[in-house]
């Protein structure tokens, strides 16, 4: 009986390498596959979607629910399936909206990301799963999307919307959704939207707020009506900075799918000249009537100067993408390396270690004997704070006696906030603080978590 076991136990785990090389293997094909969507998104024009004469009894089945509403019955259905849809991005947004628009029944659906799946989109980027990391978000999205309903066409794109490709994209669908992250990608569509007629239903959302408006639709105003000029690029917080709970970008895509499914169906949005408002901790809905189409809006109103697609990136003074913000604030004698800090680390030189990050952060991980410090509380001057860290510097130059100007290292996640933070140091003057030798660490703790200590979480 034990022999029986035994032999039963290395038969199980043959097969599980088995599985595991299939998996692997899989995961290749995938990959390899990608950069021929990519080609095919950019240059294969698509052919004009058919309209179903009339619902089949499998179609009569799976929408009856939605088929018994008065809102929008077998004529409504019979228009959702000649409508497609292009979602910009399959992230925290685009999956649910995707999710809901697949499963009422729409006739395509463009799915656009040029990004791979990464744990850390798991919590709120449901189409995706644990499988699917290191994959191209597009395809997972599609083989989601196809498994749940096979007779939605259903399109991947794996590549990045650009001025080079958006008209070209943007002009063979009916109805465009923005799920992005970034401001040049929401004028870049914008744009687009207006210069190809499409109505374009945006929304966004931020740690445990949400904002949804459908723009350019039936004569309202378009993104730049109400946004004339880009925000200042570092006065954007994005979610791997700021932070978002899952569920507030699963409900403001799923409202993104309810103005979509409306739209399609020929019921007709009412966010056109509106902005929804979703404030998640206080559960409650807000709208607000917003100012109408401009006549002097740059690319809707009546003398245009827009009338093409531009350099979104450079009017926007930031990347179309939230992978390289990296800012470059300091001169080269003003930052370390990581590797230079660790061998500081080693000697056992003395200095102060001052992390800039949020109190919240630094719960997450922190190196052991960092000073923190938020980098708004250094900005406002906090005099605890202050008197704090002047402390923690006369310390220092006790310790290292003979050295008038003791060596201060700022840390923060990636390395941006710890320059400004360097900066605001070294404008400080008449205390203990003016007479340090402050230094930035390059890259911050991601990059000490990359080079230095692999044990160290990232985030
Ligand atoms: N110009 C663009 N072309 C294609 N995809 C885009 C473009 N701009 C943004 N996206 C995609 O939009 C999605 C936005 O989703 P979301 O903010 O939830 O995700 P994220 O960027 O993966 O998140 P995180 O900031 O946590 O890394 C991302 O998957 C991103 O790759
Ligand atoms: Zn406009």
């Amino acid at each position: 009986m034990a022999e029986e076991e035994c032999s039963l136990k290395v038969l199980l785990e043959e097969k599980d390498r088995e599985i595991a090389a299939l998996k692997c293997k899989l995961a290749q094909l995938e990959k390899s596959h990608a950069p021929a969507l990519e080609l095919h998104g950019k240059v294969t024009p698509l052919t004009p979607l058919r309209a179903k004469p009339a619902l089949s009894n499998e179609d009569i089945m799976r929408y009856s629910r939605q088929l018994l509403l008065p809102e929008l019955g077998v004529k409504g259905q019979l228009n959702l399936s000649k409508t497609s849809v292009l979602v910009v991005g399959c992230g925290g947004l685009g999956c649910p909206l995707a999710q809901y628009l697949a499963a009422a029944g729409i006739g395509r659906l463009g799915l656009l990301d040029y990004d791979e799946v990464e744990l850390s989109n798991l919590h709120r980027q449901v189409l995706h799963g644990e499988e699917n990391q290191g994959h191209a978000k597009a395809l997972s999205a599609a083989s989601a999307v196809r498994r749940l309903n096979s007779t939605v066409e259903c399109i991947p794109y794996h590549l990045q919307l650009s001025p080079e490709n958006a008209l070209q994209l943007i002009q063979q669908y009916d109805i465009v959704a923005d799920c992005s992250d970034n401001v040049p990608t929401r004028y870049l569509v914008n744009d687009a939207c207006v210069l190809s007629g499409k109505p374009l239903v945006s929304a966004s959302a931020l740690r445990m707020e949400g904002q949804l408006t459908v723009y350019n639709y039936r004569g309202g105003p378009c993104y730049r009506c109400l946004y004339p000029l880009p925000p200042p690029p570092e006065t954007v917080t994005n979610c791997s900075d700021g932070g978002v709970l899952g569920v507030v970008p699963g409900i403001m895509g799923c409202l993104q799918a309810l103005e979509v499914l409306k739209i399609a169906s020929g019921q007709g949005s009412s966010c056109g000249q509106q902005l929804v408002m979703f404030d998640g901790l206080g559960a409650k809905f807000r709208s607000i009537r917003l100012r109408p189409k401009q006549a002097d809006c740059a690319v809707c109103g009546e003398n245009p100067s827009v009338t093409r697609l531009v350099d979104y990136e450079t009017f926007c003074g930031s990347a179309a993408t939230d992978k390289c913000r990296k800012l470059n604030l300091l001169s080269r004698d003003q930052r370390i390396t990581v590797k230079d800090y660790k061998s500081i680390l080693d000697n056992s030189d003395p200095h102060l270690l001052l992390d800039v990050r949020p109190l919240v952060e630094v719960d997450i991980c922190h190196l052991p004997f960092s000073l923190n410090i938020p980098l708004s509380n250094l900005e406002e001057r906090k005099s605890e704070q202050i008197q704090l860290l002047q402390e923690k510097i006369s310390q220092l130059k006790q310790q290292t006696a003979g050295d008038c100007r003791p060596p201060v290292f700022v840390i923060c996640k990636l390395g941006n906030d710890s320059q400004k933070a360097v900066q605001v140091l070294e404008k400080m003057s008449g205390s203990e603080v003016d007479s340090i030798t402050v230094k930035d660490i390059s890259g911050g703790l991601m990059a000490w978590a990359q080079t230095v200590d692999p044990t160290f979480p990232q985030y």
